[in-house]
């Protein structure tokens, strides 16, 4: 064993042995000295974790050992009211509060918790990609709300530049939306169902209030997975479901007034075919399969408006 002396970094003179693991104070010039980089006075520890929690006092949700500060209200919708929130503490971060209503059943989050859990968890082809588009769970938990009562509340991470849901946008647009910009959208939720399809999800209620769009990136995000299955013994007939309703919710945005979806006659007619077709057949959808759908989708727009281009998309078109 090597002897080892040590020393005072600021006089010189010898240390007693526990300067390596703790804080000593040197008798001949009263220096505090350490030989460890890890140690931190317990004082300015509690000082700095007082500090990392003095956000705590505005925070009005707690949830799975954190607290949030909720900033903005995202929308409304069957089962849950959404929310911007910050956590408090020394790391603040965004997150996407969903909080049951009070006549929600008991558990429905912890269970859409759990699916969005397991999706993120499926090792298939491409999931790396494809789990960074899907909704990414943090805790979920009861908190009190404003009128004291205790409330389910899923944290969910918050996926920036999302807009809002298409029925917002249908809402904005006050008319239908140009057909172009349909197919990107339709094209994007397909890419996702194919992926989740691979895995034996089925999504089981895609409305336009479950797709949320992201205008700068061309993205759509597929919310709203508390009615996702797992079933791999039905041919299929689930994730044919998947599709016809989707065509129903491109339908939805793409019809000249709100709630009737009749394919408005600004549809280009191949575009107007697939949509009828497939918002009618769900065994052809089946057959057809998500990337089957994505590549008929791109047939359509190809005839219809030539080689694909990107078109800047403003959910609320000033005109
Ligand atoms: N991350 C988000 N960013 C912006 N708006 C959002 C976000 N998440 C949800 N919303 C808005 O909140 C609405 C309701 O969300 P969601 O569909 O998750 O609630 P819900 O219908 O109560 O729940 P569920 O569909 O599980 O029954 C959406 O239609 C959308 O307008």
């Amino acid at each position: 064993m090597t002897p080892l002396t040590l020393l005072c970094p600021q006089c010189g003179s010898a240390l007693p042995r526990q300067a390596l693991w703790r804080i000593v104070s040197c008798t001949y010039c009263g220096a505090d000295v350490t030989h460890s980089e890890d140690l931190v006075r317990a004082a300015d520890f509690h000082d700095a974790y007082l500090r990392s929690r003095a956000g705590d006092s505005e925070a009005d949700i707690a949830c799975g050992g954190q607290r949030y500060k909720t900033i903005a209200h995202l929308g409304t919708g069957a089962s849950a009211t959404l929310a911007l929130a910050e956590r408090s503490g020394a790391m603040p971060r965004r997150v996407v509060l969903k909080i049951a209503h009070a006549e929600t059943q008991a558990g429905q989050l912890a269970r859409e918790k759990a699916i969005l859990d397991q999706l993120q968890a499926d090792d298939l082809p491409g999931a790396a990609y494809f789990t960074q588009r899907l909704p990414q769970a943090v805790a979920v938990g009861s908190s009190a709300g404003a009128d004291g009562q205790l409330r389910e509340v899923l944290v969910l991470r918050h996926p920036t530049g999302f807009w809002g849901s298409l029925a917002d946008v249908r809402l904005a647009y006050g008319r239908a939306i140009d057909a172009r910009h349909a197919v990107w959208m339709w094209r994007r939720v397909l890419e996702v169902l194919a992926y989740a399809h691979s895995g034996g999800w089925s999504h089981g209620r895609l409305a336009p209030e479950h797709l949320l769009v992201h205008p700068a990136d061309h993205g759509v995000l597929i919310i709203g997975w508390s009615g996702a299955r797992r079933s791999r013994h039905d041919g299929g007939a689930a994730q044919g479901r998947d599709l016809m309703q989707l065509a129903w919710a491109m339908r939805a945005i793409l019809a000249d007034a709100p709630g009737e979806p009749a394919i408005s006659r600004a549809t280009p007619p191949p575009l107007a075919r697939l949509l009828e077709r497939a918002s009618l057949d769900p065994a052809w959808c089946a057959a057809l399969g998500a990337e089957g759908m994505r590549q008929a989708v791109g047939g359509a727009a190809k005839e219809a408006f030539g080689p694909a281009r990107f078109i800047d998309f403003s959910p609320t078109p000033s005109n």
